[in-house]
């Protein structure tokens, strides 16, 4: 039932024609700052391993990809709303982003399903992580039910060229889609939708909840709380482990945004450190002893390909401009392109 009323929300999205006044908009200032993720140095080198997952994922993918057709309407330039004729796409963007530092990551505490806000220092992460990927599709988004996740997608949306609103679905209730209903056609597809879903929340952490890390550290040893803070199956105290974190995130991801992904729809997902830990180790492929040394930093946007039924790991883009990301797809460099030509 929540999946249906998800796809058909996107499905009222979907936005066939081009930007009438982009000439209007503003120029894009090009960012020059480098960061660097400890995610994608500390996985070099990782040997792979097939599982279960992949396997699976890779029959859906190859079942749903050749049944759908997207149009992307920045490739799509001089055809109107009622004219576009659907073409196939085999390929798909996929930006994670954790988000960026919270009030209670600055305090080193615990925070799991706690709906903390971002800190100063997250709220300008976010915004330099909307830069970096400012020159990509983005064609729906989800987001966990924590206002971090949320405000880092938005601040991130704001830096984008395409200058699209992302637009929080409200679909908790009848009256609550009814009474967020759009009712022009135009605006709508100047929209981006925002699905918000409690399975993509960080991890819960149990009673470990509000406590100082390194307060609890002290009184519980460095190893034990390494174990809670990273072991795969090792829960805190009444919480969730990676693993249980893992069976509803990754289940939302393979029920709900890989079949976006395959009908050629480009997604960002604004999650958390374990909520997207388990993502990636499914779209790694990681082992549960590989995993453990995975890092992700806040606010760094990863982007992915899904190519072919395959992800396709391309590393965090340093700026708007820089080539290896583009160069890598053509889709990628003609929305580029087309951006550059417009803004
Ligand atoms: O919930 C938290 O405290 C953090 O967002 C993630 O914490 P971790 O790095 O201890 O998993």
């Amino acid at each position: 039932m929540a999946a249906e009323v998800c796809h058909q929300a996107i499905g009222t999205f979907q936005s066939n024609s081009f930007l009438n006044n982009a000439k209007n908009n503003q120029k894009f200032q090009k960012n020059s700052i480098i960061l660097t993720t400890k995610y994608f140095t500390s996985c070099n080198g990782l040997s792979r391993r097939a599982s279960n997952y992949s396997a699976q994922r890779k029959c859906r993918i190859r079942s749903s990809a050749s049944q759908t057709s997207v149009v992307d309407p920045v490739l799509s330039p001089s055809r109107s709303s009622t004219t576009e004729t659907p073409r196939k796409s085999n390929e798909a963007a996929l930006i994670l982003i954790r988000h960026g530092e919270s009030l209670w990551n600055e305090k080193n505490l615990f925070t799991g399903c706690v709906d903390v806000p971002l800190s100063k220092k997250g709220i300008d992460e976010a915004i330099e992580a909307g830069k970096r990927i400012s020159s990509i599709p983005v064609d729906v988004i989800f987001t966990s039910a924590l206002v971090r996740a949320q405000m880092t997608a938005m601040l991130a949306m704001t830096q984008h060229r395409r200058r699209k609103v992302p637009i929080i679905l409200h679909n908790e209730s009848e009256q609550a889609r009814a009474w967020s209903q759009i009712f022009s056609e135009d605006t709508k597809k100047q929209s981006i939708p925002v699905i918000a879903s409690w399975q993509l929340n960080e991890r819960m952490y149990g009673e470990l909840q509000g406590l100082n890390k390194q307060e609890t550290a002290d009184r519980y040893g460095k190893e034990q709380v390494h174990e809670w803070r990273r072991s795969y199956d090792i829960p805190p105290p009444n919480g969730e482990s990676l693993e249980m974190c893992a069976e509803r995130a990754v289940a939302y991801f393979r029920e709900e945004i890989e079949p976006q992904l395959s009908s050629g729809k480009n997604v960002m997902i604004a999650a958390h450190g374990n909520s997207l830990r388990s993502i990636i180790m499914y779209l790694d492929q990681l082992t549960s002893q590989e995993v453990i040394s995975l890092e992700l930093s806040t606010g760094i946007p990863m982007l992915y390909i899904l190519k072919e039924g395959k992800f396709i790991r391309r590393g965090s883009p340093i700026g708007p401009a820089e080539a290896g990301v583009y160069a890598y797809t053509n889709n990628l460099a003609l929305y580029r392109q087309k951006l550059d030509d417009l803004y």
